[in-house]
């Protein structure tokens, strides 16, 4: 099996990680949360009341993770696409294998790599939602005192299925929408290079950009709901399960819930995609 895609994959995505992880935790904060404005009134009270630290809190499990995570995307996509249509990476720029193809191998991507990711997320967005300011002398300590204190806390409260908290939410979140992600990369690759080339950097970068964004337009109301399910079961539980928190989610607030955090999806998903794709076909071509 080509191990390439999957070290390049890891690299690329703690790239794009670190630089997202800001607009990521005004993200979370905005759709789990109703004390927050907007996007602005978001960003100052962080920094007011946490300071630029607040911003990355929950950043060190996911780039622990970014490791497996990533690397089952790229790996698992790319050798999916081998199966299907008996290419290797260095012969898709000649033979480039169909759309269907691609979707299909996104979705299995995204189906194995929501698994891996299910754990971590969950410890992420429980991290992000502390608004404690961190390690201030005299106020009261934050529930979780970091990633390992919360992983070991959920575990002792809700078992290890506690663990996968969202999970199902997830994986219908990541499964058809890393489908999207991957035949709009290529798509528009193709589209503005010409026949059995390979992408131009400008282009790698501007469709890896809008790869991220359609692919996060589309995953946003799961997403939301993906949030809801990680936050539940903190103190009492108040969703049955992921229709449940649908059905509950729209009644109180509209239909509106299902793009709270657009905006700020979007921002995010452009620069970290770029710089993902960027890297990744960068480092494929190095390697031959
Ligand atoms: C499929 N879904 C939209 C959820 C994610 C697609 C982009 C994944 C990327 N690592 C990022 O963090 O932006």
């Amino acid at each position: 099996m080509p191990v390439e895609e999957f070290v390049a994959g890891w690299i690329s995505g703690a790239l794009g990680l670190v630089l997202g992880h800001p607009f990521d935790t005004v993200k979370v904060r905005l759709q789990t949360q109703t004390t927050y404005r907007g996007i602005v009134d978001c960003m100052v009270k962080i920094y007011r009341h946490e300071s630029l630290l607040g911003f990355f809190k929950g950043m060190s499990f996911p780039i622990a993770s970014i490791a497996v995570v990533n690397s089952v995307l790229f790996g698992v996509y790319s050798n999916t696409l081998l199966v299907l249509t008996a290419t290797s990476h260095q012969e898709r720029r000649a033979q480039p294998p169909s759309y269907t193809h691609i979707f299909l191998a996104g979705c299995t991507g995204g189906f194995l790599q929501a698994y891996c990711l299910a754990p971590f997320d969950l410890i992420k967005v429980r991290l992000q939602n502390q608004t404690e300011p961190m390690a201030q002398p005299g106020s009261p300590p934050p529930q979780y005192r970091g990633p390992v204190h919360c992983a070991a806390s959920i575990f002792q409260e809700e078992g290890y299925r506690g663990l996968f908290r969202g999970a199902w939410a997830l994986m219908l979140r990541d499964t058809p929408t890393m489908g999207v992600y991957f035949i709009t990369y290529e798509g528009l690759c193709r589209q503005y290079t010409p026949e059995g080339q390979n992408p131009s950097s400008a282009t790698v970068l501007v469709a890896g950009g809008f790869a991220g964004i359609a692919s996060w337009v589309a995953a946003t109301p799961l997403d939301v709901i993906k949030s809801r399910m990680q936050m539940d079961g903190l103190r009492r539980r108040v969703y049955q399960g992921v229709l449940d928190c649908m059905v509950s989610s729209v009644r109180q607030e509209g239909l509106g819930v299902f793009f709270r955090g657009v905006t700020i999806n979007s921002a995010r998903a452009f620069p970290v995609n770029a710089v993902t794709f960027l890297s990744y076909e960068y480092l494929l071509r190095l390697w031959g």
